[in-house]
């Protein structure tokens, strides 16, 4: 086994309470699956909704899912999130089960044990109780720390293959591999599962109660990987969790797949919280995307080595055209509304830009230390520069009137590239060096190009295995849950750990230090910035114990000689 899977050995007092929880032995009660037909028409109650109630009736003892502590609930926080405590600070963040609340589900053998593609790997069946850690980084005496179920196909399967009626939604932004993943959701359910039923939900939330849905069969799906976008369209705004969840009822929907960020989590977990209120048999499951990378525990998101890949082709022609002329400068602005990862990746890639700019590291532009100032200087020693940014990059500094949000809420931009560009003009050209020099400044905003290209090879193998990974979870019984990758391993990651806050880069972290190294830019951090910078993280390394792993699995020591590293 692995060594960075944790598997509870059964002699642990732990493997008690997981038992409890997460059930994977055969039940020979409980009432067998509804054979009624499916509505897909409008909401009207049909046999399969009145059984699927029937069988909801929740027990006391299963509606208390045996979490050992409760707080920061999923959504509005109805139910506790399963937390199991075991030996030398080992916690297990667990996500929701079927059973939790419809305790007497039959289980099934899983087809996969038949499929002769399968059949011969050596254990292919996940264990049940192995897990993963969040942290790999560990010292003698840290805590083993927080970790998530391993995720992967189980011997037993709580849906009967003909009973399943699985549905897949697209929300938020547009993200190289959707089609890819909802390609893998599809072929995994059908080739591997032998299900016959998948709908795909038309325009995101509100398409589950304002569109028609659309079959997908394998051969609708079969080469949409090679397109962009996603062939269900996607929107913003529009969630409604009450009509949403009438509409899977009425579909007899019970296994759903919800592909989105941040927002779309926050949705789905909702959705979950309504479902498992009204007591249904149904599955509700999240496939992180976000191009920005913004999803905090998982490795990184689906899309985000494609837009990187196509980022740096647009710095590329913005540092020919620099280089090209007298003072040539490249601007390219790039997607990151609250995170600066694909700028500061595609810059660190490139190794062609001067100067790279996010939302995390706040700049200015003019006085001493300034933007125009560094402009000046390296214009002056190397006769063009290429500047990346962020669009989430020094909004204070745009305007100060009221910002205005989107339909899902969040909030809309201003073009920093545009208004950068602008001031550099502006601002630059009085100058001495401007009057006897040309300078040209070209400014590329590649966003909704980069957006739309289909995912590269490695994305793809990457939305194959989310995607699958996912299936798997379902058809075992799990829900409440996003799939996602953590230190290189596939897991399940309970919805309030996705969306209690957002991926962000971490100035004070190594990386930054690459990039600040590599372009040889000031950090525009005012002195007094700095020492706030440096008293919050004296204040919060003092804060841990000694030894103790911080958050971004630094210790106490390496946090201060991270600090000494911020530059004025
Ligand atoms: N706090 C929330 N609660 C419920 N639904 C939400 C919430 N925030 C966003 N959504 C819904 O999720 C969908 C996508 O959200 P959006 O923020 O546009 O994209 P993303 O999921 O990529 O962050 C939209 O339909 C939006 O209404
Ligand atoms: O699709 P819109 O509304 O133009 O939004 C553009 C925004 O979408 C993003 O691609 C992120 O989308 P999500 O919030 O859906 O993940 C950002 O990079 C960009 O700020
Ligand atoms: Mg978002």
């Amino acid at each position: 086994m692995d060594s960075s899977i944790f598997s509870l050995h059964p002699s642990s007092p732990l493997i008690l309470s997981l038992a409890a929880s997460c059930p994977n032995s055969t039940c020979s009660l409980g009432l067998s699956s509804p054979s009624g037909s499916f509505s897909f028409g409008p909401r009207h109650l049909d046999f399969s909704s009145v059984s699927r109630r029937l069988m909801a009736a929740p027990s006391p003892a299963a509606s208390d899912n045996k979490a050992t502590t409760a707080n920061g609930g999923v959504g509005n926080g109805l139910f506790k999130p399963k937390i199991v405590n075991g030996d030398y600070g080992y916690v297990l963040e667990d996500v929701p089960h079927l059973t939790d609340y419809l305790p007497n589900l039959p289980t099934h053998s899983n087809p996969l044990q038949d499929n002769p593609a399968y059949s011969v790997v050596k254990q292919y069946f996940v264990d049940v109780d192995d897990t993963v850690p969040q942290r790999i980084v560990v010292h003698k005496d840290s805590p083993r720390g927080v970790h998530f179920r391993r995720a992967g196909p189980r011997q037993k399967v709580y849906f009967d293959s003909d009973e399943v009626q699985a549905c897949i939604v697209t929300c938020g932004g547009l993200c190289p591999g959707l089609n890819t993943v909802i390609r893998e959701i599809v072929s995994t359910l059908y080739s591997m599962y032998g299900v016959r039923k998948v709908l795909g939900i038309d325009g995101g939330y509100r398409g589950f109660y304002a569109r028609n849905t659309i079959d997908l069969t394998l051969k609708v799906v079969n080469d949409i990987h090679k397109r962009g976008g996603t062939i269900l369209g996607t929107s913003r705004g529009g969630h409604d969790t009450k009509k949403i969840v009438d509409s899977i009822e009425d579909r007899g929907i019970n296994q759903v797949y919800i592909i989105g960020g941040d927002g779309t989590q926050k949705g789905a977990a909702l959705i979950y919280e309504e479902v498992r209120r009204r007591g249904l048999k149904v599955v509700v499951a999240g496939i992180p995307k976000t191009i920005d990378n913004d999803i905090p525990v998982i490795d990184k998101s689906f899309g985000f080595d494609t837009a990187v890949e196509e980022a740096q082709r647009a710095i590329n022609a913005a540092h020919v055209e620099a280089e090209s002329g007298e003072n040539g400068i490249g601007l390219v602005k790039l997607m990151g509304r609250y995170s600066g990862f694909i700028a500061m990746y595609a810059t660190l890639a490139s190794r062609d830009v001067d100067c790279c700019l996010i939302p995390e590291s706040p700049f200015f532009l003019k006085g001493e230390g300034g933007l125009l100032e560094f402009v000046e200087k390296r214009l002056k020693e190397s006769g063009h520069m290429v500047i990346v940014v962020a669009e989430g990059a020094g909004q204070e500094l745009i305007s100060e009137t009221k910002s205005m949000t989107d339909a899902s809420g969040n909030k809309l931009l201003q073009d920093v590239g545009l208004w950068l560009s602008q001031n550099i003009k502006v601002c630059l050209l009085p100058t001495p060096f401007f009057i006897l020099f040309n300078s040209k400044t070209m400014f590329a905003d590649p966003t909704y190009m980069i957006r739309a290209i289909p995912s590269n090879a490695s994305d793809n193998v990457y939305c194959t295995l989310l995607a699958q990974s996912c299936v798997h979870g379902a058809m075992a019984g799990y829900t409440g849950y996003t799939s996602g990758l953590v230190n290189g391993r596939q897991t399940y990651i309970p919805f309030y750990r996705i969306i209690e806050t957002q991926n962000k880069v971490v100035i004070t972290d190594r990386m930054w230090a690459r990039l600040l190294s590599s372009t040889n830019q000031p950090s525009f951090m005012c002195p007094k910035l700095v020492a706030e910078k440096r008293k919050e993280m004296q204040m919060a390394t003092e804060a841990q114990p000694s030894g103790q792993l911080m958050d971004d699995g630094n210790t106490g020591a390496d946090k201060k000689a991270a600090n000494k590293e911020v530059r004025a």
